[in-house]
């Protein structure tokens, strides 16, 4: 068998109701004044109070930072870290999406630390430890709470990683029930990244390994089969139970074996653009799939998992497999009410040169594709996208 390496995040608690615990969790860690990272939406939602509870009731100091946006920028970090100093807290707790959960990993990382951040970014340059940390994802999609990973937006609007094990958080807390008011659109978006998360680690050219095959396949499931009830009935809780999950298993997946070309070319519409992360990846999904079923390798795995997302597929030759694959997302962003072309979100056919080029950027993520992307590639597919 291949040798492989996998992570991920050591202490898992999933259950209604469960951020309430958080408190407790972070009390156990021997923490006594806790930073609280989220967004202003989040808060007004009321989703973080249960968990704000827990923590006053566990008998800790809290101090709430919810400057949150999405994508987050450096600038915001910086500011939320050295707020966060001046509050003197030990230890990091995030409800949020994956804006609020990246920000909380570095808080965490930033606060123990006087490594600059612009060292940071690239794969595992985070030098020291961390402060105690708990994430719990009010959207499902990044898989944040067990991926190693924070997405950061620089001042000259590029999307760029931190990697490093240090941002695995102690805890991950799955609340399910935080997601069903998550908007139509929102969780189309985030859904969709969650599937492009475990189709991206099983196609991965680098680190393709038998458990995060497992677990891409076991999330392509959970969340083929729930994306469209979750999007239609939101009150559904077996769908919305099923989508965290999956989101859960897609992130674990790719944390070992990383995402590639539809990332990186998704990235550029979020700096550029601020078109939100799922839908960005979404727009550019179909047309990154032709491109890779190119590739013989690449288009046997498409051909292997297509048919968990798509069963109709069930059956038929590879070619016709990999075709389908294409066409069905295709038809499945507009069933789910999202945008489906680059227009639509407000980019010209003259921005497309500066796509392209920023995607070159990506050089962490498209080592991983399964076939080599150029410049001309990349802009054929912003072009096809269009
Ligand atoms: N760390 C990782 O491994 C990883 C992986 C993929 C993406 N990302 C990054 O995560 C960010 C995107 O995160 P996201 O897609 O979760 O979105 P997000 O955190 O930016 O949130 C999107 C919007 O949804 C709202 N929202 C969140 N939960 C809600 C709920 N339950 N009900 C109603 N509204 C809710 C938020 O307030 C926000 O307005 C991007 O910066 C992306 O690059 C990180
Ligand atoms: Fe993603």
């Amino acid at each position: 068998m291949k040798p492989f390496k996998f992570q991920t995040t050591s202490s898992i608690l999933s259950e209604v109701g469960s951020t309430q615990k958080i408190g407790q969790l972070m009390a156990d860690m021997g923490c006594k004044n806790v930073a609280f990272v989220t967004d202003k939406i989040i808060l007004e939602l009321g989703l973080a109070d249960a968990a704000l509870k827990g923590i006053k009731d566990a008998g800790l100091g809290v101090h709430v930072i919810d400057d949150v946006v999405a994508d987050p920028p450096e600038k915001m970090i910086l500011t939320a870290v050295e707020e966060a100093k001046k509050a003197g807290i030990d230890g990091v707790v995030s409800v949020g999406g994956g804006s609020s959960m990246d920000t909380a990993k570095l808080i965490a990382v930033l606060c123990n630390s006087t490594q600059p951040i612009s060292e940071m970014y690239g794969v595992g340059l985070v030098k020291g430890g961390r402060l105690p940390l708990i994430l719990a994802p009010t959207t499902a999609g990044t898989g944040s709470e067990v991926t190693p990973i924070s997405i950061v937006t620089t001042g000259a609007s590029e999307k760029k990683g931190v990697v490093s094990p240090q941002l695995y958080p102690d805890w991950a807390v799955l609340d399910a029930e935080l997601t069903v008011g998550l908007p139509a659109h929102v969780t189309a978006a985030t859904g969709i990244d969650a599937m492009v998360h475990a189709i991206e680690a099983y196609t991965t050219k680098h680190a393709k390994n038998i458990l995060s095959d497992t677990l891409a396949r076991q999330a392509l499931e959970l969340l083929g089969g729930s994306i469209r009830t979750a999007c239609t009935d939101g009150q559904n809780r077996e769908a919305r139970s099923e989508m965290l999950l999956g989101s859960m298993l897609a992130g674990m997946s790719f944390a070992n074996a990383p995402v590639a070309a539809v990332h990186a070319l998704a990235y550029p519409l979020g700096g550029h653009f601020h078109v939100p992360h799922g839908l960005s990846n979404a727009l550019v999904l179909p047309h990154v799939l032709e491109f890779n079923m190119a590739d013989e390798l690449g288009a046997s795995q498409y051909a292997e998992i297509a048919p968990i997302i798509f069963p109709e597929l069930a059956g038929k030759s590879n070619a016709e497999i990999c075709a389908g694959m294409v066409q069905g997302f295709k038809d499945l962003g507009p069933e789910l009410g999202m945008k489906s072309t680059l227009k639509e979100v407000g980019v010209n056919h003259n921005d497309l040169p500066l796509l392209a080029e920023d995607s070159m950027k990506q050089t962490r993520l498209l080592v991983n594709n399964p076939r080599e992307v150029t410049y001309d590639d990349a802009l054929a597919i912003y072009t096809a996208a269009l």
